[in-house]
């Protein structure tokens, strides 16, 4: 089995809650409160500017050329066009950024900038292969619905599913399943700790969103 099969194995509860979860249920039918999406898109916005630099120590961590271009893209993919998804839709609906992170967003961010600031490749993958790989789990078996829906709920889910974004998880994937067996124990366990604390993050994120974050106004 892959490790990053094996890893998420072994968080599958808390995996199955962060990847069927009523908040990406009500976005997908189109019934999400919009209140609730303002509430999201303002901490996940903030979400955004930390995974941007985890994702840069990445690129700056990868082995070799080869090995960077995959993330370097996607880099781009996250500053181009999931940038603007977020000021559009902020505008569409009304709301503006977000200053002040929730506690669960805080918490992210604070696991982000700890895998980034180890230096630990294994450790930064750990955080951004959960992270991805969730959004594609829930998002891909959504994708016909995204046309029928408001920009703001359709290209969340099309950002998330398709060939381009499963080729993003399959790299991300495909890093850490490569390195795994050359790691010591103890970079193991500690890389397999980050990812089932991320899907733990992962959850609460959806958990708090559903019960509806503080919308700045
Ligand atoms: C909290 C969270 N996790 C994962 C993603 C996907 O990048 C996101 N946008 N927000």
């Amino acid at each position: 089995m892959r490790p990053t099969e094996f890893l998420k194995s072994q968080c599958q509860s808390n995996w199955d809650a962060a990847t069927a979860h009523a908040f990406t249920d009500a976005l997908c039918d189109g019934t999400l409160d919009l209140d609730k999406m303002r509430g999201y898109l303002q901490q996940d916005y903030l979400f955004v500017e930390e995974f941007v630099r985890l994702l840069a120590a990445a690129i700056s961590n990868a082995p070799s050329l080869t090995d960077a271009v995959p993330a370097a893209q996607f880099l781009a993919v996250i500053t181009g066009p999931e940038n603007t998804y977020f000021q559009r839709s902020l505008a569409a609906l009304d709301a503006p950024e977000a200053e002040a992170a929730a506690p669960q967003t805080q918490a992210f961010l604070i696991q982000m900038r700890d895998a980034r600031l180890t230096g630990k490749y294994e450790e930064m993958l750990a955080v951004l292969v959960v992270a991805e790989w969730t959004y594609l789990s829930w998002a891909a078996p959504q994708e016909k619905r995204a046309a029928g829906l408001p920009f703001y709920f359709g290209e969340w889910i099309t950002l998330h599913a398709g060939p381009g974004f499963e080729g993003v998880v399959e790299y991300l994937r495909g890093q850490l399943d490569a390195i795994w067996p050359s790691l010591s124990d103890t970079a193991q366990t500690a890389a397999t700790q980050r990812f089932f604390d991320t899907v733990q993050l992962e959850r609460a994120f959806f958990d708090a969103a559903w019960a509806g974050f503080e919308v700045a106004r």
